[in-house]
């Protein structure tokens, strides 16, 4: 079989269940190398209890998670970092590259190396540091070593926006390397770019048509005297596109007021903007 279909993770009718209430019903999924998955689905659908089981962090209830790869390297990037680390940023991660058996000559570049990257100072301890900063460490544990498989959970919340930028370019460096990723993330375009494949979770199920609870009214602003590289880091823009010198977005309804004084705040001006019924799938 091909380098590319080579399968990381099966998992087989996974069940996971908290206080009788079943989360994960009967999930079935292939993660193969070097593929880009993300996860949606509202809030409490399973997403992060989904990551977990693949991370190895938690057992199903019944089913199986097989590695037919036997020695793969997983990072994990949880959606809240614990906070309750008495060590700085680069003794936490010395100490984590070292359980994971990484030479202290490679630990003593590399961890430097990545806290310049994500602009993490190292003078606090990281139970006094912020959300965003504790999301950095979060995210330079899980990829000082070279994952074969990089999970990751809402990933951008909390995060300012050079720490987004610099998070961008790992992953597509790591993906260049021959990484699989998988992530979660929330109404963002911010993975446009890399994602390949979308699953839905809702009612337990994983499915690759976006769930009908899913579906929110959205709206398609054209505009005028605007450029798609102004709206790149507009987490309410669905989509985007030029036409014709007009860039259309499309956008949730809710958050069509925001976007249109956005574009009238850059000078931009408004042509239309229209009722989209629903989004099948992808815009
Ligand atoms: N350790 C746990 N013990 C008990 N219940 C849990 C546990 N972890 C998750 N749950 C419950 O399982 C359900 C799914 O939670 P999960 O965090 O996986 O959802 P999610 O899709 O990631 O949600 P969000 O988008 O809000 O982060 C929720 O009802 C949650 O309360």
């Amino acid at each position: 079989m091909g380098d590319l279909l080579k399968r990381l993770v099966k998992l087989e009718n996974i069940r996971k269940i908290y206080s009788k209430r079943v989360v994960l019903n009967n999930i079935s999924l292939s993660v193969y190398k070097n593929q880009t998955i993300a996860i949606l689905g509202g809030n409490g659908t399973g997403k992060s209890t989904l990551l977990r089981l693949i991370a190895g962090i938690e057992r199903p209830n019944s089913g199986n998670i097989v590695y037919p790869t036997k020695s793969i390297q997983i990072g994990y990037v949880p959606e809240r970092f614990p906070i309750m680390i008495r060590f700085t940023p680069s003794e936490y991660l010395y100490y984590i590259g070292r359980i994971g058996g990484v030479s202290k000559v490679i630990l003593e570049k590399r961890i430097p190396y990545l806290l310049k990257r994500f602009q993490l100072k190292d003078n606090q301890r990281i139970q006094k540091l912020s959300k965003g900063n504790l999301q950095k460490v979060g995210i330079i544990q899980a990829i000082l070593q070279t994952p074969d498989l990089l999970i990751l959970d809402e990933p951008i919340s909390g995060l300012d926006q050079h720490a987004q930028q610099e998070l961008s370019i790992v992953l597509k460096e790591l993906k260049e390397q021959g990484a699989t990723i998988l992530l979660t993330y929330h109404e963002s375009n911010f993975f446009n770019d890399l994602v390949e494949e979308t699953y839905y979770l809702e009612g337990g199920q994983l499915s690759t048509t976006i769930p009908t609870t899913e579906i929110e009214p959205m709206k398609l602003i054209i505009a005028k005297q605007l450029n798609q590289s102004a709206v790149k880091e507009w987490g309410e823009v669905i989509h985007a596109i030029t036409e014709d010198n007009k860039l259309l977005l499309y956008v949730f309804e809710k958050n069509s007021d925001t976007v249109l004084s956005k574009i009238l705040h850059l000078q931009g001006t408004i042509d239309s903007v229209l009722t989209v019924d629903t989004i099948k799938g992808k815009v």
